[in-house]
């Protein structure tokens, strides 16, 4: 009889520095808790390799789509992404196991000659393909009395910040928690306060996913679940959801702990935040809602369809582009 186990979990993962080090982290802490050796089996997605067609082929969760296909076809055993890179609908076959304690979840400037947003001269050259950043990061400028050039970048993290190390951009905005998980936290110039900049839904957060079918193998991910983080990103996703708005949208939204001012002591409210703006940042409308901190997965969906009817009936649906609602 072969001895369970000491058979290795294989763990499917992007090739990417990012994905290679998220993946690492969790097999880590997956050997940590079952015992089992989990070995990285890395796999070449179409999204990495064509990343200029991103739109055309499909946009949203391009990049899961290949690691999921692995997944239900037995080629491995469990899969790591980037929570705000999965779609908002999960499919009925694969589980989402674990939602482990999410990372810093702003979004972080680097800057040359280390400077902060606030100390960026008037048309300043900053580097991001995200509508929902380029949105903010132009408000913010206009709230400063001065204006900025977004600039759509591409290109894995190595390349966004090679922009800046060459002078060809004056900085350029990022994910913290992706810079942390690669060990370059130390090259950010300026976190950006969320009073600012929202991140994407699920940003900073890891989505532990694996064949909803292997029922033993959802029970031992599951110990890497903190429910603090799952109900965060179940009402971050859900608004982004229900603005029908996909992960390229300009929606930005961060559920955190509150504590009751009245009584720090007992950290019982989950406050939501969802801004929704004009690329160019002319009109932002952002609105925020504070409840119990969820109980059930169906009281964090909740929250989040609360505000985002909230941002609908303020006008979001006409500041998303071309999307018609
Ligand atoms: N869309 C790409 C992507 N997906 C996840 C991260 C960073 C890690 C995270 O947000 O968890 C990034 C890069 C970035 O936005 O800078």
């Amino acid at each position: 009889m072969t001895d369970q186990s000491t058979v290795p979990l294989r763990l499917g993962t992007r090739r990417s520095k990012l994905a290679m080090a998220q993946s690492g982290l969790v097999a880590r802490a997956v050997e940590r808790i079952t015992g089992r050796p989990v070995e990285l089996v890395a796999l070449t997605t179409h999204g990495d390799v064509s990343r200029e067609h991103l739109a055309s082929i499909g946009g949203t969760g391009v990049f899961v789509t290949e690691l999921r296909d692995a997944m239900l076809a037995g080629e491995v055993d469990f899969a790591v992404h980037s929570l705000k890179d999965l779609p908002t609908q999960q499919p009925a076959d694969l589980a989402l196991a674990a939602v482990p304690v999410r990372e810093d979840p702003r979004d972080a400037l680097i800057a040359r000659d280390g400077l902060t947003f606030e100390q960026l001269p008037d048309g300043a050259r900053v580097g991001t393909g995200s509508p929902r950043r380029a949105s903010q990061l132009n408000a913010w400028a206009r709230s400063l009395g001065k204006r900025i050039e977004t600039v759509p970048i591409r290109g894995n993290v190595d390349t966004r910040i090679g922009f800046v190390r060459d002078g060809e951009l004056d900085a350029v905005v990022l994910a913290a928690a992706g810079l942390n998980r690669l060990g370059r936290g130390a090259e950010i110039t300026d976190l950006l306060a969320t009073d600012a900049v929202l991140p994407a839904p699920g940003q900073g957060a890891l989505a532990v996913e694996c064949p909803a079918s292997r029922a033993d193998l959802v029970a031992a991910l599951a110990e890497l679940d903190d429910p603090h983080t799952r109900a965060a990103v179940t009402a971050e996703r859900t608004l982004l959801a229900e603005l029908e708005a996909g992960c390229s949208a300009p929606v930005g939204a961060l559920a955190d702990l509150h504590a009751d001012a009245d009584d720090p002591a007992t950290v019982t409210e989950l406050r939501l935040r969802g801004v929704v703006g004009t690329t160019d940042g002319a009109t932002l409308v952002q609105l925020s809602t504070t409840g119990p901190v969820p109980a059930s997965h169906d009281d964090a969906v909740a929250l989040g369809r609360e505000l985002a009817r909230e941002l609908l009936a303020k006008g979001a649906a006409g500041l998303m582009g071309e999307r018609e609602l």
